[in-house]
């Protein structure tokens, strides 16, 4: 065993490892041991134990996609990306593995990562053994990473040293964005796209059915007969376009990107082609552990993005492919029977290897990180033009490619709850750019299905200040675009829209600071207030940046009771303060709250301040508040600025001013 160490970061390198991904990491070594981290390990013939201890009044958080409370502690998770169908509450493992867990103890953060992409990796926390984290390794080599806080944020910086700084979406993609499972033909999509004018779309997605037979990097000649004149008139429109990219390259001789791939597809471990099953019937599949796939899969983005596609959008990138749960399906079915969790049949079968720094490894062993990998590449292939890209799957370090949503989930009031953990549990986790399907993913196929508008202004609603903000609805679900609602429900709905466009200037300064120092754009509470015990069991409550403290309404009720942790806050739309540390009766439908000390810009260059003190950096611009003296840095156009008391008018380029 081996320890390095460097700036609070220390790296074990337990046996002889072979990590799935090399993260940057340049350590001395330490004098420092298992025992001063307060682990113990358990080898056996093919695995490892890793055991810490569980204490009482230990807070562990973290997990990425995890469909449970934000605080982790007695579940025992399976680290293994999957498909994850109609998924619920407790449903695990889910599409996105993360590896990486925070334990706060007397105040004190420290993060945990284990460098395993294994899809039969377990992290059991206090389930198998009370007093116990117990971190199961399906192998016996295996790098793990300690960071040292104090703070959640100290933590979080460092893991991101290590495994990436979240990259910087595009403005625009933090605009109102619009798909479902598909738009087309391409007529159509514009008149949509005129007739939502007054809700500000910014992007427009395209799922799977604008290709031809399903073919990667083609268009369906029907339904998108001039594809240039198409993305011409959304660009007039000022929209931006995103296609879907799929893992599956449809195995067919006429298929030119299926010949020019040759060489560069998953193998069985007898070097045969694996040819499996997804959308285009008979697939094969790009192994992206293997470099020269990755250069040739980024040319293949970067001259499908030439024609001016926006923004690529990989879906379905666990991997999955259908091919063993079709077989068990029929055996089953003719049974009559069903299995206990069938979504773990949506993997590669487990003969297929991939070909990673000169050697075969299993598919299962390193199964995690194949999105990464493929997010990576597609990210080459933007090369000189802002990347965006929508990943479902992901491992630690997607972040630095890609922003990530939480799959098909199911529109019910339960669902809005659940929605949350999940965006934060990821933001809490390093991936900082993540979202949800708006309205919920999936169409009419069962009772509990809640197709209500008073359901969906709910989704709008907790996705308020979401940084990745996008409706997607199954082929057989209601529309969930604003302007199919009765006029009340597309009113709130403007409110939801219109208020996020307010705050947008706030929202991409976060995503900047988010980018160069991997701080979360939006957080649980626990994140700014580490020491109060009340906000670890607080789900339905975030913090926007530091300033700014959001509430949803997630019941069908209009009201709601808010916990504000300690200082003093100003709420948005009356102005009214209150004292921190109670809970408050909140009188608005949207309760947002900004803490004193803040500096917040807003849209059409209008500033808003609370508190006689307070720092913001905005466009490079410096703006301080000393007292009722508000300073800038460099001179910068200011139209209004809203203080607790009063609104001034300004107008004018500004270096300082006295409120
Ligand atoms: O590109 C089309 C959509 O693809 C994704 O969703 C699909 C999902 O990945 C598939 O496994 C399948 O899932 C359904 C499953 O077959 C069914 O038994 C039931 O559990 O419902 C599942 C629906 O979630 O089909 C999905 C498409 O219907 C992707 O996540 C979507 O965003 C894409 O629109």
């Amino acid at each position: 065993m081996q320890v390095e160490e460097k700036d609070g970061i220390y790296r074990i390198r337990i046996n002889n490892p072979l990590p799935p991904v090399e993260f940057n990491f340049q350590g001395v070594n330490s004098s420092k041991s298992l025992h001063d981290f307060n682990l113990t390990i358990e080898e056996k013939e093919n695995s490892l134990i890793i055991s810490k201890p569980l204490e009482l009044e230990e807070h562990i958080v973290g997990l990425g996609e995890k469909a449970v409370e934000l605080d982790r502690r007695r579940f025992r998770f399976r680290m293994c990306n999957i498909d994850a169908g109609k998924y619920f509450k407790f449903s695990d493992p889910l599409y996105i593995n993360i590896p990486f867990f925070i334990s706060v103890y007397k105040g004190k953060a420290t993060g945990y990562f284990i460098n395993s992409a294994s899809c039969d990796l377990v992290i059991d926390i206090g389930v198998s053994d009370y007093s116990k984290i117990k971190i199961f390794v399906p192998h016996r080599d295996v790098e793990l990473f300690i960071f040292e806080g104090p703070t959640i944020e100290k933590v979080l910086e460092r893991y991101t040293d290590v495994t990436g700084k979240p990259y910087l979406m595009p403005e625009w993609a933090l605009g109102y964005m619009i798909s479902r499972y598909s738009y087309y033909p391409q007529d159509y999509i514009i008149k949509l796209v005129d007739l939502m004018k007054e809700f500000r779309v910014t992007a427009v997605f395209l799922d799977i059915d604008f290709m031809d037979s399903f073919k990667l990097f083609t268009w369906d000649k029907e339904k998108f007969p001039d594809p240039q004149k198409f993305i011409e008139e959304l660009h007039k429109r000022g929209v931006k376009l995103i296609t879907i990219v799929d893992h599956s390259v449809r195995a067919d001789q006429k298929y030119p990107i299926f010949i020019s791939g040759l060489g560069k597809f998953c193998e069985t471990g007898k070097g045969e082609l694996f040819v499996g099953k997804l959308w285009p019937g008979n697939t094969v599949y790009p192994d992206f552990f293997k470099e020269e796939t990755r250069k040739w899969w980024s040319e293949l983005i970067y001259n499908w993005l030439k024609q001016g596609v926006d923004g690529i959008w990989l879906d379905m990138n666990e991997p999955t492919d259908f091919t063993t749960y079709d077989t068990y399906y029929e055996i089953l079915n003719q049974l009559h029977a069903t299995m206990k969790d069938e979504r773990l049949l949506l993997t590669f079968p487990p003969n297929v290897v991939h070909e990673y720094k000169g050697k075969k490894v299993p598919h299962l062993m390193i199964r995690n990180a194949y999105p990464l990998y493929e997010a990576m590449a597609t990210f080459e292939g933007f090369k000189d033009k802002e990347p965006f890209i929508l990943s479902r799957s992901g491992y630690a370090g997607i972040q630095k490619y890609a922003c990530v949503w939480t799959g098909d989930n199911t529109p019910s009031w339960d669902d809005l709850k659940l929605q949350l953990q999940l965006v934060l549990g990821l933001s809490i986790s390093g991936v900082s750019c993540v979202g949800i399907d708006i309205g919920a993913f999936q169409g009419r196929g069962s009772r509990d299905i809640d197709n209500s508008p008073e359901l969906l202004v709910k989704y709008f609603g907790i996705a308020l200040f979401f940084p990745f903000f996008r409706t997607h609805k199954a082929t057989n679900g209601i529309d969930t675009e604003p302007i199919f609602l009765p006029s009340y429900y597309r009113e709130k709905m403007k409110k939801i829209i219109d208020t996020r466009y307010k705050f947008l200037p706030y929202l991409y300064s976060l995503a900047i600071e988010s980018h160069e120092t991997g701080h979360p754009i939006i957080r649980p509470l626990f994140y700014d207030f580490q020491e109060d015990e009340n906000t670890y069991r607080i789900e339905d409550e975030y913090m926007v940046g530091k300033f700014l403290l959001y509430a949803p309404i997630i019941t069908p009720t209009e009201r709601r009771l808010v916990y504000l942790p300690s200082g003093r806050w100003m709420e948005f739309w009356t102005k009214e303060i209150f004292e921190g540390n109670s809970w408050i009766n909140s009188s608005s439908d949207l309760p947002i709250y900004i803490r004193e000390g803040s500096i917040i810009p807003l849209e059409n260059n209008d500033i808003l301040t609370f508190g006689n003190y307070g720092k913001f950096k905005y466009n490079n611009v410096f703006i301080e508040r000393e007292g009722n003296l508000l300073k800038l840095s460099k001179p910068f156009f200011v139209r209004k600025i809203i203080t607790e008391k009063k609104e001034i008018e300004v107008n004018k380029e500004l270096t300082s001013i006295d409120l």
